[in-house]
């Protein structure tokens, strides 16, 4: 009975939140030695999958599940945690919409590859922390055809917003509602949150998130991103580079 052996090994893995309409199976801690910068640093990884809400599912049946589901259909995200992050008085987090040219090709037209690499590299310095990389979020909630399809009008000289509404979509149509749900269960108390987004963080405070302060994240500038960068303080309501660190009204 392999299925029941498997189930064995991942039942202390798993834990369900109940989400509203979902819910939503976390897996983790699995060790994740991630090279940064040439040293090895130990992060521990979780995912999860959101399930419509019922009767909590054993082991067993979500192992059943991968069979029968499409999850490779699904966009999936995770959590990379480091320290002691569920106690640790003061934790920094980043939760970064997913870039599939920035992240993974290092696509200089946005600044996404290099806040992805730099916010890993600043929770390991602080000590304890959580990176969040939310899968379902492309182009700021758009996709990745329609994102490529915005990247076309704005060869075209439209910027980032005008090419998303151009489109019929809004210029951020993002919810963080699953992934607070996962940071809560993981830290209960408060975090410093890493972004220059002011929308940003009123959303993740709207959707309850206990924000202690922000954490600015500027750099990598260069000509091909110089428009987005000024897009993203003119249009969008970002924080410009002159902004410190800043402790946010609750
Ligand atoms: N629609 C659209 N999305 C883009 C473009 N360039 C980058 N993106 C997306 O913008 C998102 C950037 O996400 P984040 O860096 O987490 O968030 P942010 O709103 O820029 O705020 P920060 O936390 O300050 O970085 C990613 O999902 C990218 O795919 C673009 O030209 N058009």
């Amino acid at each position: 009975m392999i299925q029941s052996h498997i189930a064995d090994r991942i039942k202390d893995k798993i834990r369900r939140i109940e989400n509203g309409a979902n819910d939503i199976y976390v897996v983790g801690p699995i060790n994740l030695p991630v090279n940064l910068d040439g040293e090895t640093k130990m992060f521990q990884w979780y995912s999860w999958l959101r399930k419509e809400a019922g009767e909590a599912k054993s082991a067993a049946q979500l192992v059943e599940d991968l069979n029968r589901f499409s999850y490779a259909e699904m966009q999936q995200s995770s959590v990379l945690v480091y320290g002691d992050f569920e106690h640790e008085s003061d934790a920094v987090i980043r939760m970064h919409s997913i870039c599939h040219t920035g992240d993974i090709f290092g696509s200089e037209r946005c600044d996404c590859g290099y806040q992805l690499k730099q916010s890993m590299r600043m929770i390991t310095e602080h000590g304890t922390g959580a990176l969040f990389y939310l899968a379902n979020h492309e182009g700021r909630g758009i996709g990745l055809f329609s994102k490529a399809i915005a990247y076309l009008l704005q060869e075209d000289g439209l910027d980032t917003v005008d090419a998303n509404t151009e489109l019929g979509f809004a210029d951020d149509s993002r919810d963080y509602g699953e992934a607070i749900a996962v940071l809560k269960l993981l830290r209960p108390a408060s975090v410093a949150i890493i972004t220059n987004n002011p929308r940003k963080v009123e959303a993740l405070r709207k959707a309850g998130m206990n924000i202690a302060r922000r954490v600015p994240l500027w750099g990598n500038p260069s000509v091909y991103n110089e428009k987005y960068l000024q897009t993203k303080v003119n249009r969008s309501g970002h924080f410009g580079q002159e902004s410190g660190s800043e402790t946010v009204a609750r």
